[in-house]
């Protein structure tokens, strides 16, 4: 489909090839070149169509229909652009004005690569994908207990669950007492939704399914504005998937000013992690590369690019807590009042003070989720020292590490840049303070994550936390013994590349320590959208 076009050329504004409902500025992205006005019949006195090169006034148009004495109807079937003009210049500024703020809402699926938007739909449209979710029991008890422990949230409501699934959020408001939900998912699981609801007859007359992105959906649909609203849109480090920022426009157009969210806001943690054995798998990862007879080729130009692919990849596995070398700082994004356009661009400082001599191999970060309702509040914690949850913690990894002393701070940045893949790419600088010792690592790769849980032996199990079939945990202790040998050494600043050759050695002990790896039972599926395992 061509990209969104509404340009304004002198007093024209063209629209195409997009449905457009004037009247509500509302763009339906459905590709089809016809177009939908709707006004009042004052405001169309004001306003033409135009039609290639030519153009008419809207109250001169006779082959419309008139649907109720109010609004005009009209309905294009020609193809090509189609466009308003207005004679008032003032009139059109503002409508440009109102279009592109509307536009950014209804445009959401469109501004992404649509190869993206397919398989993430396809993805949600599974029952065994959903089934992932639900058996998350972390995920899914405090979603429960959140709703139905606050029940003077729900009781008597009308409630909007954004991006049902298979509607395990909307049943819950339900049984918190909500009057009504709408049930809004965009995949055919919509269907699900319908099914279950049918199914149980607590349920079936509480429950309306609108099986469409709920940046379609119009006030008009809906018995008014929702008293309460949830979802659970949460991705990768918090914002992966770009699904909050569908949350925030249901917010804007359909929740009654003072409701509540479910959740109403998230906590995004960072901490400086030392792991050398993380960071040795990760540069090794290039060894096929350094072949330079591979069927008579020499590959080893290629190794550069091998390791900066491998240290573009965030690793998603469970971290063991004694790997953070400082405490985490923690940054609010408060549901109830951020817009969308802050999400675009995150940035978030940094200074850290080390607790041990150490090389920081980088950044590590997990988030809590926030459901502050009247009764109580309930907190959805994915930190290393709570239970695991389906999406483990992150990693982001320096590809020089910073040795650093106990007592050093590091400071520095973790920029995030919302991209169209419905992700993010990131970057990290950090340096010692007061030094200009620095490492940095450009260019990371959210929507690209290697799950670590399934691929190493070395990954870290969280007692209580069912392993992934084959996999042992690494000996915390053996670990800190062997990461403490390499880094006691080191000098205030001094840098890494120094350090590369004593690694190997402790390095090949501990990689014996788990159980040989072996693939897991069930492969990860995954649509590059986290651990939806
Ligand atoms: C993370 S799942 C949560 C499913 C369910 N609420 C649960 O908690 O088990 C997110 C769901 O939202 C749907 N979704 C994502 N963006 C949406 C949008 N803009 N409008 C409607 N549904 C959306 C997806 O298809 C997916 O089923």
């Amino acid at each position: 489909m061509a990209a969104p076009n509404a340009s304004s050329e002198g007093h024209h504004v063209i629209l195409s090839p997009y449905r457009f409902d004037a009247n509500e500025l509302r763009w339906l992205p459905t590709g089809e070149a016809a177009a939908k006005v709707r006004m009042s019949k004052e405001a169309a006195k004001n306003w033409r169509l135009v039609l290639g090169n030519q153009s008419v006034a809207l109250s001169e148009i006779r082959s419309t229909s008139m649907l109720s004495p109010n609004f005009l109807i009209l309905e294009l079937v020609k193809q090509g652009h189609v466009g308003l003009r207005c004679e008032d210049e003032s009139g059109l500024k503002h409508f440009v004005a109102e279009l592109s703020k509307r536009k950014a809402d209804y445009e959401r699926f469109e501004q992404y690569d649509q190869s993206s938007v397919q398989s993430y739909f396809q993805y949600y449209a599974k029952l065994a994908n959903q089934q992932n979710m639900l058996q998350d029991g972390v995920r899914t008890s405090t979603y429960n207990r959140a709703i139905v422990e606050n029940v003077d949230d729900f009781q008597g409501k009308l409630a909007m669950d954004l991006g049902a699934g298979s509607g395990i959020l909307s049943f819950f408001a339900v049984q918190a007492g909500a009057e009504k939900v709408y049930a809004v998912e965009a995949s055919s699981m919509g269907e699900v939704v319908r099914l279950l609801a049918d199914a149980n007859a607590f349920l079936t007359k509480k429950i309306e399914v609108i099986n469409r992105p709920v940046e379609t959906i119009t006030a008009a649909e809906l018995d008014g504005k929702v008293d309460v609203l949830v979802s659970e849109p949460i991705g990768t480090f918090l914002f992966n998937e770009r699904m909050i920022e569908s949350y925030l426009c249901a917010r804007d157009r359909f929740l009654k000013p003072g409701g509540k969210m479910f959740p109403n806001a998230g906590t995004l943690c960072v901490a400086p992690f030392s792991d050398s054995l993380l960071h040795w798998e990760q540069a090794n990862k290039n060894g096929f590369w350094k072949n330079t007879n591979f069927y008579g080729i020499d590959l080893s130009a290629a190794v550069q690019r091998c390791a900066k692919e491998h240290f573009r990849q965030p690793i998603v596995d469970y971290i063991n807590p004694e790997c953070l070398v400082s405490k985490a700082i923690e940054t609010r994004f408060d549901f109830m009042t951020i817009s969308v356009e802050s999400l675009q661009k995150i940035e978030i400082p940094f200074d850290f003070e080390i607790s041990q001599p150490c090389l920081v191999h980088g950044l590590a970060g997990w988030f809590d989720a926030y459901f502050e309702g009247s009764n109580q509040t309930v907190v959805l914690s994915t930190a290393p020292w709570c239970s695991g949850t389906h999406w483990y913690q992150i990693r982001f990894l320096l590809e020089v590490p910073l040795a650093v002393n106990a007592g050093q701070h590091v400071e520095g940045t973790l920029k995030m840049e919302a991209n169209s893949l419905q992700s993010y790419y990131l970057s990290i600088f950090m340096r010692i303070k007061g030094t200009d010792i620095s490492s940095s690592a450009p260019c990371i790769d959210l929507k690209d994550p290697e799950y670590r849980f399934y691929t190493s032996a070395n990954s870290y199990c969280p007692p209580g936390t069912a392993q992934a079939a084959g996999q042992q945990p690494a000996s915390p202790q053996q670990y800190q013994q062997a990461h403490f040998a390499q880094t006691q050494n080191i000098l205030p600043g001094q840098a890494f590349a120094a350090q590369c050759e004593t690694r190997a050695p402790w390095v090949e002990a501990t990689a014996v320590w788990g159980a040989a790896p072996q693939r897991p039972e069930t492969a990860p599926m995954t649509n590059g959208f986290g651990p939806r395992t």
